[in-house]
Formats: C-alpha cells, sequence, structure tokens
C-alpha cells in the first residue's frame, strides 16, 4: 500500500508535487484543496487517490507525510490546529518560501516539523500549471530544527531524490536572508522597474518600446500578487536589510555618475559581468548563451536523442545540447545551442508543432 502522504493545497506547487510523488514513489495521496473543481481533476487526472475539499474533517491521524502547499499564513493556522491530531512517527513539512515563521511556530507544536523550499517555480499559479518534473534537477532547502528526528529527515532526503531534486539543509535565518537576497528582493525590484514607467511621459509607448533587457529581467513580475504579498510579509526584516544595502549600491553609483568617474563607471560594470558569468558557469559549464532554446520536459534516458533525431529530420544542426542541472528560476531544463538565428527559429517551430513546451 505505500506511504499514506496527505497534500495539502494542490495549486501549482502542490499539484506538482502530488503528480511527481504518484508517479516516482510507492504513494497513496489524499489530496485537500478549497477548490472542487481542483480536487476533481486531481482525481480524474489520478494525481490524488482521495479528494476533499475542506480541512476540518481530514483523518490527520492516518498519514505517515503530511505535506502544506498552501499560503504561508494557512500553513500557519493549520499547524496549530493540528497539534496532537497527527500520529507520533509521522512527519509534517511544508514548501513555503520563507522558513523564521514556521520553524519559530514548529518548535513549540508538539509532532515533528520539517521546513521545506524547493528553489524552483513559475509565475504561473494554480493546478492547472502544475508539473510532475517541475523538481527535476532543482535545489530543494530543508530547515530541520537540532531536535529533528535523523529518520525523519531521511525520509525526506528520499523523497527529494524521488522527485529528481537536489536537497540542501540550513536553518530558517540563513534560508530566509538568502532568499531575500536572491530572490524576495529581485521580485520587489523587477515590480519596482515596471512602476518606473509610469513616472515618465508616453507610458504606451514606452511599454511598446520595452523589449529585451527590460523584458528578461522583468519576467517575474509577472508573478501572483497575493503570493508576493504574502512572502515579504513574512520576510520583512531580512527584505529591509537586503534593500538597504541594495539602495547603498544604487547611492554610489548615482554619486559617481555625477562625478563622472569613469574607472568606477567602468568597474561597476565589469565587476558585475564577471560575477554574472559565473553564475552562468555554475548552471552550465560549457553552453554558450547565444541562438538558445530551452525545452521544458522530464530529465530521462532517451530524451535528448528524441530532440536530436527530430532536428536532425529537419536538417537543423545542433551546435550543443545538454540538461541544466540547476533549474532555480528556470523556465525547463533542456537547453540546446543552434548555429544561427535562422536555426534557432526553424527549431523553435519544430518543437512547437511537436507540443513541446519552448521557451527562446
Ligand atoms: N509559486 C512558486 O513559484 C513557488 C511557491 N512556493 C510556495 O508554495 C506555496 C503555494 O504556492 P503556489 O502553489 O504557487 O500557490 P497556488 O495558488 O498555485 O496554490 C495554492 C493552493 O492552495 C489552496 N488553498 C488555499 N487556502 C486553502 C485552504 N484554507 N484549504 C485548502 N486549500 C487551500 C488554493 O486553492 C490553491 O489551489 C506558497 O507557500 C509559496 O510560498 C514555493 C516555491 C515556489
Ligand atoms: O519563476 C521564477 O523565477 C521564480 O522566482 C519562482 C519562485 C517563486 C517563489 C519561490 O519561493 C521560489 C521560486
Amino acid at each position: 500500500m505505500g506511504k499514506q502522504i496527505a497534500i495539502i493545497g494542490l495549486g501549482l506547487m502542490g499539484g506538482s508535487l502530488a503528480k511527481a510523488l504518484q508517479s516516482k514513489w510507492d504513494v497513496t495521496i489524499t489530496g485537500v484543496d478549497q477548490d472542487q473543481t481542483t480536487i476533481e481533476t486531481a482525481m480524474a487526472e489520478r494525481t490524488i487517490q482521495y479528494g476533499l475539499n475542506h480541512l476540518e474533517t481530514l483523518s490527520w491521524e492516518v498519514f505517515d507525510l503530511i505535506i502544506f502547499c498552501t499560503p504561508i499564513e494557512i500553513t500557519l493556522q493549520w499547524m496549530e490546529r493540528i497539534d496532537g491530531k497527527v500520529k507520533d512517527t509521522a512527519t509534517v513539512i511544508d514548501i513555503g518560501s520563507t522558513k523564521g515563521q514556521v520553524m519559530q511556530l514548529a518548535a513549540k507544536v508538539n509532532y515533528d516539523f520539517i521546513g521545506g523550499h524547493p528553489m524552483v517555480g513559475s509565475e504561473k499559479s494554480g493546478y492547472i500549471h502544475s508539473k510532475g518534473h517541475l523538481f527535476e534537477n532543482a535545489y530543494f532547502i530543508l530547515t530541520p530544527l537540532e531536535q529533528s528526528k535523523e529518520e525523519k529527515i531521511t525520509l525526506l532526503y528520499e523523497m527529494i531524490d524521488a522527485i529528481g531534486a537536489m536537497p540542501i539543509t540550513m536553518d530558517a535565518e540563513q534560508h530566509d536572508l538568502f532568499t531575500a537576497v536572491i530572490s524576495h528582493v529581485p521580485h520587489i525590484i523587477a515590480s519596482a522597474l515596471v512602476h518606473m514607467i509610469k513616472e515618465f511621459d508616453h507610458k504606451e509607448v514606452l511599454i511598446k518600446l520595452a523589449a529585451g533587457g527590460f523584458k528578461d529581467i522583468t519576467r517575474i513580475a509577472s508573478s501572483s500578487p497575493h503570493l508576493w504579498q504574502h512572502i515579504s510579509l513574512s520576510n520583512k526584516e531580512k527584505i529591509d536589510l537586503v534593500l538597504k544595502q541594495l539602495l547603498t549600491t544604487i547611492d554610489e553609483y548615482k554619486q559617481r555618475l555625477r562625478e563622472e568617474n569613469n574607472d568606477y563607471l567602468f568597474t561597476y560594470f565589469s565587476k558585475a559581468k564577471e560575477m554574472r558569468d559565473q553564475i552562468v558557469d555554475t548552471v552550465n559549464t560549457d553552453i554558450p548563451k547565444q541562438y538558445a532554446l530551452i525545452v521544458d520536459i522530464e530529465d530521462r534516458p532517451g530524451m535528448i536523442a528524441k530532440i536530436s533525431t527530430l532536428l536532425y529530420e529537419h536538417q537543423i544542426n545542433i551546435k550543443n545540447i545538454g540538461i541544466i542541472h540547476n533549474r532555480e528560476f528556470e523556465n525547463g531544463c533542456l537547453k540546446i545551442i543552434l548555429e544561427n538565428r535562422l536555426d534557432q527559429v526553424s527549431a523553435y517551430q519544430v518543437l512547437q508543432k511537436h507540443e513541446y513546451l519552448v521557451f527562446k
């Protein structure tokens, strides 16, 4: 019969986790979501064996693993309400984007709660956008308490391995600072850049012209406002600290620009380039960026061969092809480099025609 798992919240993340666990582990999944259509779809697709549209009557004591995939404030409410209701051998986790608040509460409740955060997602939300291979090659952060039991951490390592992700352990404080730096503040800045447009005349023209860099850097401003409102409130101290540091950097730039300090300006951009190029290197060591396509596929044997053959049949030369082994903030995990722009466009069309999810 396998493990009895409850997944609370079957949206983008919960739906994806349910799909991944259903296909990769020996499990019986009960899915709970307030949205009845979500439950019906997940049942029809056999993502879950049992479905419920409210939490009040859930038999918490039957589950080996309970996973909260709800907005953080809902997770906090229910973490308190289930105290005394889960069995001793159960492991309870969440996958929320901030860890300070949940881990403070985890230290008080009388069951074993370990924080989790897969460092992958998208600007979309809801079950409709969920996919079983979302977690492949993504980092999955765990924030255990000092008293967390070894066998429960091991179980979560097994789960992370089963869904194709890579576990990293840290404490909640460190997690919230790191994510403020690499995720939360970048989301705030992306939205600030979009707001900046309205401060200037000819807004419509500016929007029309906003391509290239502006479009790249503001993609994440299209994320769920509800999600980011709650992430912001739930990590306000760390976000404040990081924003302060960022404003110091910008103020210094402004000052040096006024002084026309040429050396400073060059160093500003060259140091940033040097560091940004290193990030690209850790994501993928040997694939250059130009004429690239990203294909959202499952990381399983034969997929590269299948796509290479398809492009070969259409006389499209591949310069390089490889799996991206860190999917954080990426749309897909197979990266293809083409010889030239024409091949890039042709490959894009061929792959789309064969119903691959492909990004330029
Ligand atoms: N969206 C992303 O890219 C990522 C999100 N996360 C975290 O995952 C969690 C969920 O986010 P998403 O899946 O993106 O949101 P979502 O909006 O796609 O899904 C949330 C689901 O929870 C359900 N829900 C809300 N309140 C409920 C309640 N009281 N009872 C039952 N169901 C309820 C909603 O109906 C919805 O289906 C959040 O805590 C977020 O911080 C973590 C990593 C990435
Ligand atoms: O799509 C993107 O770029 C994201 O930033 C997705 C994301 C959103 C929230 C998280 O806690 C982790 C990842």
